[in-house]
């Protein structure tokens, strides 16, 4: 049978990107969902105010629910302080095969730890894995429904500290309303809403960035 989307576009790097140049990973990408076949990367106009955010809080530890292709895992990873750490998490057996050679490809697999199974599995055991206590940022952009429940998830597991950071995609297309009714309507979380458009399109969606208070 023929080859996936996600193989595809793991060609693409390996044929276009330059091996160790994080930026040129993430060029190829968006070049090939631009000029080939649109794909669930967040993109590079809503991956500009990840970055904006990334920075902002430059995170020791960091997690991301769902690695899809490890176009934000790239993304991400390549803006961490020294020393710092991504865990992305990732059920898909085909997806995260795909993302440990995109990911091998950029050079940053020093610093990402990608965990293979459900969110809802892994999440529980962070701390005693990675010898965590809790998480400074949060990338969301796994499957839509799994937004509240793993975020309650963290709440329950500890991991989440006054100033921990959430970002979460997509919260207007495909849209995550129960997401935004938890975070916008809840004291321990300060919300806002950053407006963009979908990736590679001209529909609007936007990322919500959520700092519990504790
Ligand atoms: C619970 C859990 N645990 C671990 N990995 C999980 C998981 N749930 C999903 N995942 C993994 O994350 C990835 C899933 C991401 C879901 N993202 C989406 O469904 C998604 C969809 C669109 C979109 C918008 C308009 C359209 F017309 C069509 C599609 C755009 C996006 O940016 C998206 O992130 C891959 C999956 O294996
Ligand atoms: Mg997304």
């Amino acid at each position: 049978t023929g080859s996936s989307r996600p193989q595809r576009l793991l060609k693409a790097v390996q044929r276009n990107a330059a091996k160790g140049d994080p930026q040129s990973v993430i060029s190829a990408i968006d070049y090939f969902c631009r000029h080939s076949e649109w794909a669930m990367n967040v993109g590079d106009e809503k991956g500009s105010i990840l970055d904006s955010v990334v920075s902002e809080v430059s995170p020791t530890t960091a997690l991301e629910l769902g690695t899809y292709c490890g176009y934000s895992t790239v993304r991400i990873a390549r803006l961490l302080p020294p020393g710092a750490s991504l865990i992305t998490l990732e059920f898909n057996p085909d997806y995260a095969a795909v993302a440990r050679q995109v990911i091998a490809h950029s050079g940053l697999q020093d610093k990402i730890h990608l965990v293979e199974g459900p969110s809802g599995d892994s999440i529980p055991k962070l701390k005693e894995r990675f010898g965590i206590t809790s998480l400074d940022f949060v990338f969301l952009d796994h499957w839509k429904d799994r937004y509240v429940p793993d975020t309650k998830l963290l709440e329950e597991c500890g991991l989440l500290r006054k100033g921990s950071v959430l970002l979460a995609d997509n919260v207007i297309c495909p849209g995550a309303p129960e997401y935004l009714d938890y975070v916008r309507n809840n004291p321990r979380y300060e919300s806002r809403y950053f407006q963009s458009h979908l990736e590679y399109t001209n529909v609007e969606d936007g990322l919500e960035k959520s700092v519990f208070l504790g």
